[in-house]
């Protein structure tokens, strides 16, 4: 630490911590790659096993070591073999909030911010889970500790509380959700002396802990009704908490004197999002401000770094809303901590290894932090001391303040004035100069410049007034604050802390052990059962914002102005929709009528509303054993019912069947949108294998810089204009990035701005149609080619033999000319999808001709001469027919058998399907021809067909059958099966 004049120069702290293992982890049993010894933190890549190390202020391991305690509050495990070395939430806040909070005292400003990628633990040491509470509580705790054991003193004390959220470059405030919502969010604007600042945030005075946990607890639930209704997820948003601590007391001369400091707490956006790959190629990634804001704090940390090492380099701040509000916090008055939090788990390597290198460059960088007392009056009070005591020496101990002047020449007469109305003062003059601004005139800065020129003026003077009426309006406020005398500040201040605290939380929690209700989940912990809705009436609507009649309003794609009714009957309660397509889950299961609704049932409201019912009335619940629920298990299950089941065998290393979960309800709402909005647009989840999508880079959009290091399937979403009928295959960002957009012109929509659409360039539905697309791939080894025989071989539908086209020989350029007519009776729905959805795979085969030529001239060879004579040729071609090596890749004689054995039982089971599909176009023709009974050969018979011929000869024997009744005749009905019939030719 160094001292600059009037103020402490000193590095941004940086501390690094990681967390237990999560379920995924664990499920994917993933291996720990993080070690901690001292203030190292050692990384270890998991492929090259190389080591990586990094030495911060503080590394707090929170792995392992620990044990819970009755009340839920995690602490060090002495008995386990790193209990010494586990790090609880008190342990952090000892060392660094306590840090913070001294410096409030002092009247320092401090910011903390949390880095790393979604569920890394950012929110855990922000502001905590449960019993094991974060700094921001902590903090706030014992600020308020410390100002009761304070009273008595002749000290006033201030705090102020805010809470902020940005997401996608708009600043919420969460504690007056509605202001500034139809102007896109407050305005940031910058002031000259408190620099950058959300105009128009709500402050609220608070005077007790209870207090700021109340206010913290309305600011969460209105994140969680935004993140709800938008189904965003609140890791994409930065949450910043403010405190505004002001001291103010009475001098030894009865003057006022007060000392501020401001102190920032940020949770940031998970950082994993900065370079996503398959979004980067999307022609409309500019306009997803997905991460802008983490991408530019980046670039500041960078240059700010780089500032240290002596190179020159801008500061980007104000390239974005994050980076203006947080310039103190990192380059200037403001004493800096941040804490990087990492996951233990190899899966994560990549993302832990960014999140230290950031940090590495984070911990670079000086602030300068001052303690906030104006700057004039310091130097004054600085130099009257030393004037006094020359003045001392001078008169032998006698002092005459009247003959003190200052470095201007001026008399100090004033010297003793405090400093409140010191900054009346200045904040009047800069008042003055904004209001001849205002008035057109020309204004010189501190240092003489032109600020504007009179040519500039008027093409920026209807900006700069709206600048200046909030700068005035600020500073008014400010003077307003200042003028109120100290003894009705005090009065206030102690009115204040007699203030009964609302308790609303309780209240509601209390009331959850009674009365039915639903509560929400949401895919951030922090966010689930922050919003409940009690069910008290025999009859409750549930509808959207228009829906005037509503009982509980849900706003989001897919919800209908009147879209279900929960009735009690006494205490028996269902659900309906209330018209046809009004989307309801019930426990993963679309609804149509009537259902039943009981205790701990999961319901999915439109797309994206996910709540869960609870009846605590319920008889018998307390004797059932019902599982814990989160927004994990409730998509799960949703996915588990649309046939992905995460658990099962098969399903890999848990990747796709996360990344499926991740999709569905996403294209889920995705329809919705385009629905509501008339995009005529379809989504639709698509797997596709790793050799499909390496044919895919370069040809279609999105995919230039994908990774294709992948060899299992990955989840891509096909985007289908139902209009012109063409196709597109997105990657999943691209489809996320472009989800993003969507819901923001949907929110627009919402929002009843006129311009919600957008030109088609910007249009996130659309794509150019006259973009490539890719059909299918049959890899084929051309070298080959020419010295075989050659035909191709592919199965259709369900069919058990290969069709063969016809040998052509020694050519490289083989033409098949090949035409074969299918026919398919009957027209089922299975076959419909396959020709919708299926493909024909065609084999390339070849018979390899003994070449005379070849024997003759290796006659006499050694093998040794051989094979090196056939290096290449002989290794692909006979690699190729043993069946080890696929496109040239060796492949696990494992995975080969597994990827076959899945084949045959997806054969097996069209085959199944084929069969109950016959059954029952027989029982449909038996009824048309009012047959009652039908003899078991010819049931037999229908079973048993393998093939249309069979199945057409059994229908005969059904028709002419003497044992199974036929009272009416022959009638088949119009549009039932039989008349139909599908022809492909290929
Ligand atoms: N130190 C810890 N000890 C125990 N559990 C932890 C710890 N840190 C994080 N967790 C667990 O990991 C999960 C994710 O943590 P957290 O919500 O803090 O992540 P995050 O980085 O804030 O994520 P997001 O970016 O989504 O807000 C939590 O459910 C929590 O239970």
């Amino acid at each position: 630490m160094g001292q600059d004049g009037d103020g402490d120069i000193e590095n941004v702290k940086v501390a690094v911590r990681v967390r237990p293992f999560n379920k995924r982890e664990k499920d994917r049993r993933a291996k720990l790659i993080i070690g901690m010894n001292g203030n190292t933190t050692v990384i270890t890549n998991p492929e090259t096993k190389e080591d990586k190390k990094f030495a911060f202020d503080y590394s707090y391991w929170s792995f392992d070591g620990c044990k819970d305690r009755k009340d839920g509050y995690t602490e060090s495990d002495k008995k386990s073999k790193n209990g010494d070395k586990f790090c609880d939430q008190n342990k952090v806040f000892n060392e660094i909030g306590r840090g913070i909070l001294e410096n409030a005292w002092k009247g320092l400003n401090s910011s903390l911010f949390a880095y790393g990628q979604t569920g890394s633990g950012k929110s855990w040491s922000v502001i905590g889970y449960g019993a094991n509470k974060g700094i921001v509580p902590l903090l706030c705790e014992e600020l308020f500790k410390e100002i009761k054991s304070r009273d008595g003193s002749n000290c006033v004390f201030e705090v102020k509380f805010s809470m902020l959220e940005i997401y996608n470059e708009v600043v919420h405030d969460l504690l007056d959700p509605k202001a500034g919502k139809k102007k896109g969010g407050l305005k940031v604007r910058q002031h000259p002396k408190k620099g950058f600042y959300a105009d128009g945030l709500k402050e609220v005075v608070v005077g007790s802990y209870e207090e700021i946990v109340e206010k913290m607890d309305e600011g969460t639930v209105n994140r969680t009704v935004a993140s709800t209704n938008m189904n965003a997820t609140s890791s994409r948003a930065h949450t910043i908490v403010g405190i505004n601590f002001v001291q103010i007391s009475k001098n030894a001369a009865g003057k006022e004197m007060s000392k501020g400091a401001v102190i920032n707490l940020v949770d940031l956006a998970g950082s994993e999002r900065v370079d996503s790959t398959g979004a980067t190629g999307d022609r409309l990634k500019e306009g997803a401000g997905i991460n802008k804001s983490l991408s530019c704090l980046g670039n500041v940390i960078h240059a700010l770094a780089d500032e240290e090492t002596g190179k020159k380099s801008r500061v980007p701040y104000r390239d974005s809303v994050l980076t203006k509000l947080l310039q103190n916090a990192l380059g200037g008055n403001s004493k800096t901590v941040m804490i990087a939090a990492i996951s233990p788990a190899d899966i994560n390597y990549d993302e832990s290894l960014s999140t230290l290198r950031f940090a590495d460059r984070a911990k670079q960088i000086k602030t300068k932090a001052t303690v906030n007392e104006d700057q004039t009056e310091k130097m004054l009070r600085e130099l009257k001391a030393e004037n006094e005591r020359l003045l001392l020496l001078l008169n032998g101990g006698k002092m005459n303040t009247q003959d003190v002047k200052d470095f201007t020449g001026k008399d100090v007469a004033t010297v003793n004035e405090d400093q409140t109305e010191k900054m009346l003062r200045e904040l009047k003059a800069e008042n003055e100069r904004l209001l001849l601004l205002l008035n057109g005139q020309d204004v010189k800065d501190f240092t003489g410049k032109d600020v504007v020129s009179k040519g500039d003026m008027e093409s920026v003077k209807s900006q700069w007034e709206e600048e200046l009426k909030a700068s005035l309006a600020e500073n008014a406020k400010n003077m307003e604050d200042m003028k109120r005398s100290y003894e009705e500040k005090l009065k206030a201040y102690t009115e204040h802390k007699t203030l009964h605290v609302d308790h609303a939380r309780t209240k509601i929690d209390e009331k959850k052990k009674t009365v039915p209700h639903l509560y929400n989940l949401n895919v951030d912990p922090q966010l689930s059962g922050r919003i409940v809705h009690f069910v008290e009436k025999d009859s409750t609507e549930i509808g959207n914002q228009k829906g005037q009649t509503s009982d509980i309003c849900m706003v989001g794609a897919g919800i209908h102005q009147e879209h279900a009714i929960i009735r009690n009957n006494k205490d028996k309660f269902t659900i309906k929709p209330k018209e046809k397509d009004c989307r309801i889950l019930v426990n993963g299961t679309a609804i149509a009528g009537e259902t039943d609704l009981d205790h701990n049932d999961r319901l999915v409201f439109g797309s994206t509303q996910t709540w869960l019912f609870q009846n605590p009335n319920e008889p018998g619940i307390d004797k059932k054993k019902y599982p814990p629920i989160n927004f994990e298990f409730a998509q799960e299950e949703i996915a588990a019912k649309a046939g992905i089941n995460i658990n099962q065998p098969g399903m890999g290393d848990g990747v796709l069947p996360e990344q499926l979960i991740e999709c569905m309800p996403a294209v889920e709402e995705a329809n919705s949108i385009s629905e509501e909005l008339d995009k005529r647009v379809k989504f639709e989840i698509m797997l596709i294998s790793p050799e499909m999508l390496s044919k895919l880079k370069g040809k279609h959009e999105g995919f230039e810089n994908h990774n294709m290091k992948s060899t299992t399937p990955e989840v891509c979403v096909k985007m289908k204009n139902l209009e012109n009928g063409t196709e597109f295959i997105w990657p999943k960002e691209k489809f996320l990035n472009r989800l993003y957009l969507m819901k923001e012109m949907y929110s627009n929509y919402e929002e009843e701005e006129d311009e919600w659409d957008l030109p088609e360039e910007n249009d996130p539905f659309q794509v150019d149609v006259n973009e490539e697309v890719l059909i299918g791939a049959v890899p084929v080894f051309l070298q080959t080619v020419a010295y075989m025989d050659v035909y191709c071989k592919y199965t259709m539908y369900l069919d058990d033999e290969k069709t063969e086209t016809e040998k052509i020989s020694f050519t490289p350029n083989p033409e098949f000319n090949h035409k074969k007519k299918f026919s398919f009776y009957p027209a089922t729905q299975q076959l419909i999808d396959y020709l919708y959805n299926g493909c024909v795979n065609v084999e390339l085969w070849g018979r390899q001709n003994v070449r005379k030529s070849a024997v003759a001239q290796r006659k006499g060879l050694s093998t040794k001469d051989m094979l090196k004579q056939d290096r290449g040729v002989f290794s692909k071609t006979a690699n190729l027919m043993n069946g080890f090596q696929m496109n040239g890749r060796v492949v696990d004689p494992q995975k080969q058998s597994v990827i076959v054995e899945l084949l045959l039982l997806k054969k097996t089971a069209a085959r199944l399907q084929q069969k109950c599909d016959h059954v029952k176009t027989m029982l449909e023709h038996a009824e048309s021809m009012n047959r009652s009974r039908i003899s078991t050969h010819v049931v037999k018979a229908v079973y048993s067909a393998n093939t249309d011929d069979q199945y057409r000869q059994a229908i005969k024997a059904l028709e002419a059958d003497v044992d199974g009744d036929d009272d009416s005749g022959h009638h088949s009905r119009p549009g039932s099966a039989q008349n139909s019939s599908v022809c492909v030719i290929l």
